[in-house]
């Protein structure tokens, strides 16, 4: 039902380093002269994704139509941040046309879109819809479930087992509170893996309603991401949620940390040592940028898992102070002192 005079907000959640940036980015460069404000919620305290898209040199993509909330996982900080913000963003004088909400890797939507029934958001926002962004190459991997129907039998045989580790659980929370599934990085998958990914999906989705749109890179068009018109806040009961009786959660199952480096002259046998890193420890994620001698440009560092991308993204500033900085995240309990000796060793 169009949620008429109210302002689309669009949630775009899923795990680290599934694409989440990379699609806010496409939806800028497509934007076609909508006002797109966005919220950008981090886990880490680097502001890389802010950083990516703000070097992005998108027309349209001006600084203050960009918010950061670095102060933890926005599902925690609901209250505090993201409130005040969507206030700050209606109250304009001349509003966005649409909001983008790009939550943490490590976020749950749902207490999220829950934000929406406040009574001072309530009447002039509504959720068009909750994306979820998947990756694909991950869920091959049986990074949150191996076999999803082994898993699922296991489970229905020996009730006990139903503690879920915390990236399953994530995983499903994000999946369950989506409108739309977009599988991506299937340019990684086999036309076999696909179809088994996309099944795992499915199965797993509580609402057949639910589209899978599978994609390299996050495209999707605008016109399809920003138009679906699902009044989430007002349909939370279809999406089920592990905190639904209330019990708190935490963040305590992850862990992150920034290093910063001197100049790096030779980023490639920095990656290898980055890949090692991701072999030794639980680190799931590890993005940020270098400062490369007698490069003009700064260097970007993604890294998902063991799968590193690295390229030169816009010039540094004058009067910018060149720094090479990464964030690492991980299962909680990473040893910082090992890893940050091991990255930084000559
Ligand atoms: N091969 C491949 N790489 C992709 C695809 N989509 C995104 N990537 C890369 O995956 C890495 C992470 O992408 P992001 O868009 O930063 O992911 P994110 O979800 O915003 O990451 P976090 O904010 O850290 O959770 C980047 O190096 C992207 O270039 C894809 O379809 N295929």
């Amino acid at each position: 039902m169009a949620q008429l005079g109210k302002i689309p907000a669009t949630v775009i959640t899923g795990f680290l380093g599934a694409g989440k940036t990379t699609m806010i980015r496409n939806m800028l460069e497509n934007a076609n002269g909508k006002r797109i404000a966005l919220i950008i919620n981090e886990f880490g305290d680097l502001g890389v994704d802010r950083g990516i898209i703000n070097g992005c040199g998108i027309e349209g993509c001006e600084e203050d139509d960009v918010v950061e909330l670095a102060n933890g996982c926005i599902c925690c900080t609901v209250a505090d941040d993201f409130l005040p913000t969507i206030q700050g963003l209606i109250d304009r004088d001349t509003p966005p046309d649409h909001i983008v909400i790009e939550t943490s890797g490590l976020a749950l939507p749902k207490p999220l879109v829950k934000a929406f029934n406040w009574p001072e958001v309530r009447s002039r926002v509504t959720v068009d819809g909750v994306v979820a962004v998947l990756d694909g190459a991950a869920l091959r991997d049986g990074l949150f479930a191996h076999d999803h129907h082994a898993v699922q039998a296991q489970r229905e045989a020996d009730e006990n087992l139903d503690h879920e580790s915390p990236l399953e659980e994530l995983f499903e929370e994000q999946l369950h509170c989506a409108d739309m599934v977009v599988l991506n990085k299937t340019d990684l998958l086999t036309d076999a893996e696909r179809s088994k990914v996309e099944a795992d999906i499915r199965a797993e989705l509580k609402k057949p309603s639910v589209k899978i749109i599978a994609t390299e890179h996050s495209r999707v068009e605008n016109a399809i991401l920003l138009g679906l018109g699902a009044a989430a806040e007002d349909d939370l009961d279809s999406r089920p949620s592990h905190h639904d009786d209330g019990h708190e959660h935490d963040h305590d199952d992850f862990d992150s940390f920034v290093v910063s480096l001197d100049a790096i002259s030779d980023p490639a046998n920095l990656e290898k040592r980055l890949i090692d890193v991701v072999r030794q420890f639980d680190v799931l994620r590890i993005k940020g940028f270098l400062d490369v001698p007698g490069k003009p440009m700064r260097h970007v560092v993604q890294g998902v898992g063991e799968r590193f991308q690295r390229y030169f993204d816009r010039p540094w500033a004058d009067g910018e102070t060149r720094r090479s900085e990464l964030v690492v995240i991980g299962l909680h309990g990473l040893d910082r002192a090992v890893i940050e000796a091991a990255i930084k060793a000559a």
